[in-house]
């Protein structure tokens, strides 16, 4: 199954190591207005080799639209994008080419097809993660035609956590006032790892101002059950968090219940969403990323003999994945929100006679 999406699809294709990456996004509605530098703007923000936070691959990742753009506008047929790989750099591979990296995907992937491209991940790389931006920098476009917005920090990094991004009882507007000490200590921790050939994991914060009321589809297509279902698609998530997540079967009704008044909700323990549909609340996202599992460190594993065997890697990889993996969460929640948009359309009769009344 490699379709994602109701009325607002996409799919992606290509490999780590292979000649291209790309994505087809199916069901842009026509006249969306397509800013190609957006979109690269967004591919920047996500591409490796940009710091000593990042794996030092480099890649330009430069995005190309091949089609359903016309003049500048979206013209209601599919969009294809294709980004070139440009740094593969294969030898990297070639000693661990029979044997199962402890914690990445490469001893399910050869269980399961009985073959596995070994270069870099292959289909299992996060590299497959640019083409998702790509196709989520579409769905941004359209979502800023209704002024939604996303965006996403990092509110915890190797068991550091930024106070400030605690949404708890708070209306999120604050959460990304980062305190610099904290900071600083989560770039040291990274740091650390790096140095002594380790990996530490993340937590990163996706928000999302102005979300209309209504979106999300009782009782299957619930938007929080969408969200999860696109977070934990991303490479290395290990669990996400709605609102206040796990607190909110810590505590007592009285404490977790958002109370409403005329202007609003009074608190966001929610997160936004009640009953699968959003409530016209901030949406508040917490995903969790384990910590890289390429390390340099020697661990234990087995070929595809089952000959036991050591593992000592050799390449390039991010030291905690959370850092850009967090814009690829906003671009996932851009195409969980663009999706239910369209399908909420349908939701009442007044939509409908709205759209073809004379
Ligand atoms: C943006 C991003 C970058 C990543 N970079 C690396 C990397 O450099 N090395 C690595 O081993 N895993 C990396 N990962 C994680 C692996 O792709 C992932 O752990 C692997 O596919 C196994 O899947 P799972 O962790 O979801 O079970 C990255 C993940 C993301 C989201
Ligand atoms: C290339 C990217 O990240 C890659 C993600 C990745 C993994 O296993 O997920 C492993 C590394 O791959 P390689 O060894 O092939 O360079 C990262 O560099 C990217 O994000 O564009």
């Amino acid at each position: 199954m490699n379709t994602f999406g109701h009325r607002f699809r996409f799919t992606t294709f290509g490999e780590s190591h292979g000649k291209a990456l790309g994505c087809i996004v199916d069901g842009v509605p026509a006249g969306v207005k397509i800013d190609i530098d957006f979109i690269q703007s967004e591919m920047d923000r996500r591409k490796p080799g940009l710091n000593e936070f990042a794996t030092k691959r480099k890649e330009g990742d430069v995005v190309e639209i091949l089609s359903g753009v016309f003049e500048g506008y979206s013209t209601g047929t599919s969009i294809a994008m294709i980004i070139f790989n440009e740094n593969q750099k294969s030898s990297d591979y070639s000693n661990i080419k029979d044997l199962f990296r402890p914690g990445h995907a490469d001893f399910t992937y050869f269980n399961k097809y009985g073959i596995r491209d070994y270069r870099g991940g292959g289909r299992s790389s996060a590299r497959e993660t640019a083409a998702r931006v790509a196709a989520g920098a579409v769905a941004k476009l359209l979502l800023n035609e209704l002024n939604i917005d996303i965006k996403s920090g990092i509110c915890e990094i190797d068991g550091i956590k930024a106070s400030s991004f605690d949404f708890k009882n708070t209306k999120s507007s604050e959460i990304f006032a980062l305190d610099k000490s904290v900071e600083n200590a989560q770039k040291e921790a990274i740091l650390k790892a790096k140095n002594s050939h380790n990996s530490v994991g993340g937590v990163a914060l996706i928000n999302v101002k102005n979300c209309p009321i209504g979106l999300g589809e009782p009782i299957y297509h619930k938007l929080d059950a969408q969200i999860a279902n696109a977070m934990m698609s991303i490479n290395a998530v290990k669990a996400v968090e709605i609102g206040d997540g796990i607190e909110a079967s810590r505590v007592l009704g009285y404490d977790n219940n958002d109370q409403i008044r005329k202007s609003g909700f009074k608190t966001n323990h929610s997160g936004g969403i009640l009953g699968g549909i959003s409530n016209g609340d901030d949406i508040n996202v917490k995903v969790y990323f384990k910590a890289t599992p390429s390390i340099f460190i020697e661990q234990e594993t087995i070929d595809i003999y089952e000959n036991e065997v050591e593992c000592k890697l050799k390449g390039r990889h991010d030291p905690c994945v959370a850092i850009r993996g967090s814009v690829v969460a906003e671009s996932m929640m851009a195409l969980v929100l663009a999706d239910m948009l369209l399908l909420n359309l349908s939701s009442k009769v007044e939509n409908i006679k709205k759209v073809y009344a004379k």
